[in-house]
């Protein structure tokens, strides 16, 4: 029953408004390094927690987490579309093991996901269909959201299930660290955006189009210093991968408030690499190595990049 996690930050950014060559071969060289891990391991099962940026989850109906039964990409940005492998019948099974475990998830037998899940998915194994996979959608953008605790326990639940599937595991957490693109708020939003949040499926290709560029004109203001975004938080990054490496229940502590301030309103993604490690935790003692941590303001991101397995693995 053996296991294992990759972990790491996405963004659509990448090939829109790119590093300097050296961040960029860098991270492109600690991409394919977790792409030959995953390859080599050769997982019968990937389960990837994943966040949604308004293009599948909105507030017509918004679960603080969902496991798909069936699901299909939508392909923002650079990444890839098309339908995912997923294997529904097991991710019934799941949802039904974590419900029994007392961690209220919902089930969807038509989830979208966006670069959020996609990324991982083509970083880590080449393609969206290359190994059977239950994406888990986390709400981390529309608040309010679960604590960051009941994300480790959500992982916690699904990692005892994984675990007696006897199945060769992958689990991916993508998302965070500390940023804050310009996603638009409910609390503070126009009649015509508060829709758009609410039941704002489908874009157009115009309006698609019209969001990527306010993204691209963001990072381009955030790298150069104008505008008032949040920044980058390096020492809040760094103290958080510390958590996940050796003491993983003390981002118990971490209150969604305190996220926010710290770590900006987009740094919820972090709830997916909680989850995975909550998973691995299942499977007792881990070993966790951090591959790679930058701040990266042409991507928005606290960039980062982990990988772990259990002790008796190593
Ligand atoms: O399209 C959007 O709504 C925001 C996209 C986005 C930008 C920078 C970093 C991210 O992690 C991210 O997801
Ligand atoms: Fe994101």
């Amino acid at each position: 029953m053996p296991i294992r996690l990759e972990c790491l930050s996405h963004t659509p950014l990448h090939g829109y408004f790119d590093p300097a060559p050296e961040v960029l071969i860098e991270v492109e060289r600690v991409a394919a390094a977790a792409r030959e891990r995953v390859l080599a391991y050769d997982p019968e099962l990937v389960v990837v927690f994943a966040p949604d940026h308004y293009n599948g989850f909105f507030y017509d109906m918004m679960p603080p987490f969902c496991i798909g039964a069936a699901a299909n990409s939508i392909g923002d940005y650079k990444s890839l579309a098309g339908p995912l492998p997923v294997p529904g019948e097991l991710s019934r099974e799941l949802a039904a093991s974590v419900l029994a475990a007392d961690i209220d998830v919902a089930l969807s037998y038509r989830m979208l996901v966006d670069h959020g899940c996609a990324q991982a998915l083509e970083v880590l194994t080449g393609g969206l269909d290359r190994f059977p996979v239950i994406p888990v959608f986390i709400n981390s953008v529309a608040p309010p959201m679960a604590t960051l605790r009941r994300s480790r326990l959500l992982g916690e639940a699904i990692g005892r299930f994984l675990s007696r599937t006897g199945k060769r595991v992958l689990v991916i957490g993508s998302g965070g660290i500390s940023h804050e693109p310009p996603v638009p708020e409910l609390a503070s939003a126009s009649a015509e955006v508060a829709e758009r949040l609410i039941a704002g499926r489908n874009l157009t290709p115009e309006a698609r189009n019209a969001r990527q560029e306010r993204t691209i004109a963001a990072a381009k203001a955030f790298t150069a210093g104008t505008g008032d975004m949040h920044p980058l938080n390096p020492a809040w990054d760094r103290a958080f991968i510390e958590r996940l490496a050796s003491e993983l229940p003390a981002v118990d502590g971490m209150t969604n408030a305190a996220i926010t301030r710290d770590g900006g309103r987009s740094a919820h993604e972090i709830r997916t690499w909680v989850a995975a490690f909550g998973a691995l935790s299942a499977y007792g003692p881990y070993h966790a190595s951090l591959d790679f941590y930058r701040p990266i303001p042409e991507w928005i991101a606290g960039f980062g990049a982990m990988h772990a397995a259990p002790v008796a693995a190593a």
